[in-house]
């Protein structure tokens, strides 16, 4: 409870400045003027042409001829506002569908494939530049909305003849290729939102010469490059988004003259540097640089802020003392850096301060006892530092709803698992030299002016020898004196409402797009009436270990549930555990976990009793199903996705798995990637689905691996990924490989050929001399760039290599990946009947001309292509 209120509070200051601003202009707009009985019979047949470029979504099902646009009522997801003398001025439509549809077609699907093929999104023959046609049949068109529609392509110049647009908001499609700069002579425009597209190319500095932008929202998209001193131009800006992207290099000091900023997002780039003093931004609220590699120095801030996000980057040194003069701060997240001393007790109990994370850092010293939690807060996180002493009494009153997490320190309790003193100690006062060296000037101060006495120098000696003895015991002692790793240095002891900070909650939830979770554990009775009795209709699916039924809850809600059995109950308590954890996480490529429910069985077999354990996942429904079953005609696939769906798709889930690898701390890893756990939502955006689940670790035995291949028995890790610490995420990009390899064949690699012969099928693919054609999926020669499909199969065969500290990391795949969109995307400008022939493949410029990022050598190496037989499950699903 109380973690969802962090969340929610986060989630609102966040929101504060894009939908807001979006929907708040729309109402605006939309409340100033006069509605008319019709529009022009041309705007009319524009709006009947557009839903059908749209595919009709959900929202313009009703819409006919006789439609009286102007008087239609406003939704979340659909709104159309005229003014007089009958023109449309504002149009929103957000691609979903109604709970009723679901319902309808929940009771009329028997099979999965009847519900997926009146599910479909927009089609191939979808074309932007028609989009921008159309809508340039409303001259008036003030604001504009387009999102989660599935629409795809280039963005065309034609954009900027929208001239009176004021917002312009396309998030959550998948548009590719820069930003058309004529968008520059949009003189009017005051919103540009486009979030969640596959978006390349350097920051827009250009739109500073619109003067009247105050909104830039342009999170998880693919911008690289650096900020510069041009940002200063933005003098309007009130928020800025530019989270999950690309960036680099420093944040540029003039960004603190941007006076009007209200939200500032920089999160999860590569910014690298101190972060300017922003003490000037007197208008900010809300501050989100976390996941870069800032510090080492606390920012520099002005009073008035509310929210500040900067875990995950490299500050060091004590909290600044200023922090207490912040009346106004509700979330506090400094999680993850390397921040020592002891935090000031005023902290807690500053006058609205909600959440406040500190965890993993090198905090330590003892908390008063007496410490005082404000009434305002709900979640305190303190894990995985080195505090010692006694934990506050507040800490462990049950009597206020507060949310504390102590876990991982050297606290004298016997509830939570902690290190003991002496390991704090000595660890804290050895990390925390850096501290010690930022005042030692002041020691000296001390020093001097104790000098006359010389005992003091031989007090300080006898402490220094005294230490010394301390931490030569300590080192010995470490392995039984510290914390228990499991419990907050791995994943599965993160607590829980620690992955409910606003870090984790997705840009998607921060518009607004995704539901908020339910996270929690359902009523059997509850799944019983959602799945009619987990009947056959309701089955859309059935993997290794379990079947997947589709649900409708109480709450209109539609959820995928998994049914998985279990021998032992100890096996299926370890899943909850991590269904607890996983539940928290939120990311727009990751599909949510909404809760869980438990059934334990016993059958009587001949009077003996038989226990067995049951264990239902509830998550978010993908109605487009895996991505397998989309790809190819030779599979049964009626409509094949184009090779740029194919690339949106991987590009997409590639992104939700460095997500868990680089987004979370502690990361997680090994996570079952497959084509299967790729998902695609009505809007054919993927998420992977299934990870971070146990998985087994066995030090097995080449008997097993071949018996349970043979089976499709248990997932099972690469050897090597197990012994070496240091590539733990090179598991996961091994499977993402073999995922890559599957989008080009259009079908599981070697289905047909025997498992040694797996290798020779991926040297035919990537030989330098082009990809042996007969292997290649028939459904896209023809439609895509030979430059792109070389780029995507030398990085598969990159992921694919044996040795796994030569495999790239995830960012490197999809910077590459984002190149063959890139590649791809201009071809198809220039010719959409760009034709793949060997001779072309072989024109593309090698691996090392184009210097993607991450690699030092363009070939793979003759021995990466050793056999080893223990990964042989990637070709055997
Ligand atoms: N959240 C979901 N929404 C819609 N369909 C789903 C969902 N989860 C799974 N499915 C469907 O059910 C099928 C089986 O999924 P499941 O996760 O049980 O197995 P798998 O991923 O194919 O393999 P494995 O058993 O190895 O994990 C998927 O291929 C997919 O089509």
């Amino acid at each position: 409870m109380t973690s969802k209120m962090a969340a929610r509070s986060y989630g609102a200051m966040s929101r504060f400045c894009v939908a807001v601003l979006v929907l708040a202009a729309l109402t605006c707009y939309g409340g100033s003027v006069h509605l008319v009985a019709a529009l022009p019979d041309a705007q009319v047949e524009a709006l009947l042409a557009l839903q059908e470029l749209l595919d009709h979504p959900s929202a313009t099902m009703n819409w006919t001829k006789e439609t009286k646009f102007c008087n239609l009522a406003s939704t979340p997801h659909l709104s159309v506002v005229c003014s007089a003398p009958e023109t449309l001025t504002d149009l929103r439509i957000v691609g979903d569908k109604s709970a009723a549809t679901v319902r309808e077609k929940l009771n009329q699907s028997s099979t999965k494939g009847g519900f997926l093929s009146s599910q479909k999104s927009l089609p191939s023959s979808f074309n932007v530049t028609t989009l921008v046609n159309t809508l340039l049949a409303f001259p008036e068109l003030r604001n504009v909305e387009l999102v989660s529609l599935g629409m795809w392509g280039a963005l065309p110049e034609q954009l900027s003849q929208l001239s009176h647009l004021q917002v312009m908001n396309m998030s959550s499609n998948l548009f590719t290729g820069a930003l058309p700069k004529t968008l520059h002579a949009l003189t009017e425009l005051r919103v540009l939102a486009m979030d969640q597209n596959a978006i390349t190319g350097s920051f827009p500095f250009w739109l500073s010469t619109v003067p009247t932008l105050e909104t830039l929202s342009l999170s998880s998209n693919s911008l690289s490059g650096e900020l510069n001193d041009s940002i200063s131009n933005f003098k309007n800006l009130k928020s800025l988004v530019v989270s999950n992207n690309l960036f680099s290099g420093k944040i540029p000091s003039s960004i603190s003259s941007l006076l009007n900023l209200q939200l500032l997002s920089l999160a999860h780039n590569h910014f690298t540097g101190v972060v300017p003093n922003l003490e000037n931004l007197k208008s900010l609220k809300s501050l989100n640089l976390g996941g870069n590699s800032l510090g080492p120095g606390f920012p520099s801030l002005g009073a008035q802020i509310a929210s500040v996000y900067v875990g995950q980057n490299r500050l060091s040194g004590p909290l600044p003392g200023y922090l207490k003069g912040f009346v106004e701060l509700q979330n506090l997240d400094v999680s993850g850096n390397a921040l020592v001393g002891t935090p000031p007790p005023y902290l807690f109990n500053l006058p609205r301060i909600q959440s406040l994370n500190l965890a993993r850092n090198h905090f330590s010293g003892g908390l008063p006892l007496n410490l005082t939690l404000s009434k305002s807060l709900s979640l305190v996180d303190i894990s995985g530092n080195f505090f010692t002493g006694h934990p506050p009494v507040a800490f462990l009153s049950s009597t206020r709803n507060v949310s504390v997490h102590f876990q991982g320190n050297c606290m004298e309790t016997l509830k939570q698992k902690q290190g003991s003193e002496e390991y704090c100690t000595v660890t804290a006062s050895k990390l925390g030299i850096r501290d010690v060296q930022i005042i030692r000037s002041h020691l000296v101060l001390i020093i001097a002016v104790a000098a006359a006495g010389g005992l003091c120098l031989s007090v300080l000696l006898c402490v220094v020898v005294y230490l010394i003895s301390r931490r030569c015991r300590g080192d010995k002692d470490r392995s039984v004196a510290a914390p228990e790793d499991g419990n907050f240095g791995s994943f599965r002891g993160i607590p829980s409402e620690l992955l409910s900070n606003a870090r984790y909650l997705s840009q998607s939830m921060r518009l607004g797009v995704l539901p908020h979770s339910h996270n929690r554990v359902f009523a059997l009775e509850e799944l019983k009436i959602a799945t009619n009795n987990f009947s056959p209709g309701a089955l859309v699916g059935e993997g290794r270990h379990g079947k997947v039924f589709k649900g409708l809850l109480d709450d209109k809600t539609v959820v995928a549930i998994k049914w998985l059995n279990f021998k032992s109950k100890e096996d299926m308590n370890e899943y909850k555990t991590q269904l607890e954890v996983l539940s928290k996480l939120r990311h727009q490529h990751l599909v949510s976990v909404l809760g869980y429910c438990t059934e334990d069985v016993v059958t009587i077999v001949e009077d003996e009793e038989f226990k067995s354990f049951r264990l239902f996942i509830v998550s978010e429904f993908m109605a487009n199903g895996d991505l397998r079953s989309h790809l190819s005609k030779h599979m049964g696939v009626k409509e094949p996705m184009a090779w740029s769906q194919r690339l949106a798709a991987v590009i997409a889930a590639g992104r939700g798995v460095h997500h868990l690898h680089t987004g979370v701390t502690p990361p997680i890893f090994y996570n079952n990637l497959k084509i299967t756990s790729i998902l695609l939502d009505s809007n054919m955006v993927a998420q992977v689905s299934d990870f971070g689940l146990p998985v087994r670790r066995v030090s097995f035995s080449m008997d097993v691996v071949a018996a349970e291949a043979k089976s499709g028995g248990p997932r099972l890790i690469h050897e090597d990924s197990l012994r070496r610490r240091d590539h733990r995420d090179k598991q996961d990009v091994y499977d993402y490989g073999a995922i890559l390899l599957e989008i080009v064949l259009g079908r599981p690699p070697t289905i047909r050929n025997p498992f040694p012969q797996k290798r020779s099928e991926l040297e035919r693919l990537t030989k330098e001399k082009g990809p042996s054609m007969e292997l290649i999926d028939k459904d896209i020669v023809g439609t895509c760039g030979a430059e792109s499909l070389a780029t995507v199969l030398e990085i598969a065969g990159k992921c694919m290599v044996d040795d796994p500290s030569r495999r790239p990391s995830m960012e490197d795949v999809l910077w590459n990946l984002q190149y063959a969109l890139q590649v791809h995307s201009s071809v198809n400008d220039v010719n959409d009947e760009y034709d793949l022939r060997r001779e072309e493949f072989q024109k593309a410029p090698s691996f090392s001309e184009r210097k993607p990022r991450g690699f030092h050598d363009n070939r793979i190496a003759d021995e990466d292509w050793k056999e080893d037989p223990s990964d042989s499950r990637h070709f055997l699903r």
